[in-house]
């Protein structure tokens, strides 16, 4: 096909900088503006030295960029900031925002969960969750995805095909997820200051996090029915990865080997999705740098009862990686294109 001039806003950031890297080697994707903010008109080199062998463009302001001659857009601003930018794009660019911006649907849920009115309230309508594996066919045809967080990434993933398939009850799913800090930008915070988070571990938004209503909206579809669940993320002391250990009840008579056998029926074809051998706990050292989901289920010892592992990489299925997979889509390319680089271990 022929070139697609892409845009990165947010280029200076975390997942922006996953973007360029993934682009770097990607055929037909070719970075043609790079955006920042406090890091307008510097060279992405300055910013981040392991591009120093890239020809990339110099970091602008986004209100220094054409976009009549851009084809697709990568927004990788902080939620709160990306509505009215991507409001004000032309009718022809496709757009995958990597923020919470558009992914819930319902209006009221955003103002209650993101502490204001949604700037982009038509826009919403358009926009397209944009899960790969489980959205394939709007994600194809959409001009606005949505990419899902991270940590909602790693859950959905395992109990979506569960729930469709009625193996596990929709009232009782309890999530504890484990995230390295690279979660949080890079932006200076105090709380993922070095002291704040090595040697330690704590939960963080009990029963409170943005990301269970993310969570509870595509599984209440999944089910059929409104689904709660109960959540918790911590923060752990690495620079990326991510752990959601997942505890269900089964439906009468299922076993864990029968939510494998589910999950292989869904995903055996997958690229990027892949069901671990039975007893195999799933390791974020094992998916890092990697477009990798990797899954698995065991039964507990309380009957009638399993344990579901799901691990990502946040800054790659978690977030740039799945967004590539996702633009890769919206051009009619292979999902694999540019994002299907090995996990780097150890
Ligand atoms: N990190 C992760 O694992 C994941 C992140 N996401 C989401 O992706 C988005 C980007 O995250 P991440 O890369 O981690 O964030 P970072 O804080 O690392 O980067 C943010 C980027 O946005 C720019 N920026 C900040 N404020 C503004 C503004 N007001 N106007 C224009 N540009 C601005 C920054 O520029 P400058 O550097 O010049 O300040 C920087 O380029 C967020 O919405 C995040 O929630 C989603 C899934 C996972
Ligand atoms: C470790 C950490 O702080 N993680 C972030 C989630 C990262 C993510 O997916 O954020 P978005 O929903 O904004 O895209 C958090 O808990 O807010």
């Amino acid at each position: 096909m022929s070139e697609v001039k892409v845009a990165i806003l947010g280029a200076s950031g975390y997942t922006g900088a996953e973007l360029v890297r993934m682009l770097a080697n990607h055929p037909s994707f070719r970075m043609t503006a790079l955006t920042a903010d406090r890091k307008a008109g510097q060279e992405m080199a300055s910013v981040f030295p392991q591009c120093a062998a890239l020809d990339l463009p110099r970091l602008v302001s986004i209100d220094q960029v054409d976009f009549a001659g851009i084809d697709a857009v990568f927004c990788a601003l902080p939620h709160g900031t990306t509505q009215e930018v991507i409001a004000a794009l032309p009718a022809h660019v496709k757009i995958v925002d990597l923020s919470a911006d558009f992914r819930l649907y319902d209006l009221d849920a955003y103002n209650t969960w993101y502490g204001h009115p949604h700037k982009a309230p038509a826009l919403q309508t358009q926009a397209v969750y944009g899960l790969t594996e489980l959205k394939r066919a709007a994600i194809a045809t959409a001009r606005l995805v949505a990419n899902p967080g991270c940590y909602p990434t790693s859950v959905q993933i395992p109990l979506v095909p569960l729930l469709k398939a009625g193996l596990i009850e929709a009232d009782d799913i309890i999530i504890d997820a484990k995230s390295g800090t690279s979660g949080a930008g890079r932006a200076a915070k105090e709380n993922i200051l070095y002291c704040e988070v090595t040697e330690g571990l704590h939960a963080y938004g009990i029963a409170s996090h943005r990301h269970a209503p993310e969570i509870e909206q595509e599984l209440s579809e999944a089910a059929r029915k409104d689904v709660v669940v109960s959540f918790t993320p911590h923060l752990i002391p690495m620079s990326r990865g991510m752990l959601s250990t997942i505890n269900v009840r089964l439906a009468a008579g299922a076993k864990a080997a029968d939510l494998r056998a589910a999950w292989t029926q869904v995903y055996g074809d997958e690229p990027f999705v892949k069901v671990l051998a039975a007893g195999v706990a799933p390791q974020t050292r094992h998916v890092r740098g990697s477009n990798y989901c990797f899954i698995n289920a065991f039964d507990d010892r309380l009957p009638g009862r399993a344990i579901i592992c799901s691990v990502i990489d946040n800054l790659v299925k978690g977030a740039s990686g799945q967004a590539v997979q996702n633009m890769n889509l919206m051009f009619g390319l292979a999902e694999t294109t540019g994002t299907n680089q090995q996990p780097l271990f150890p």
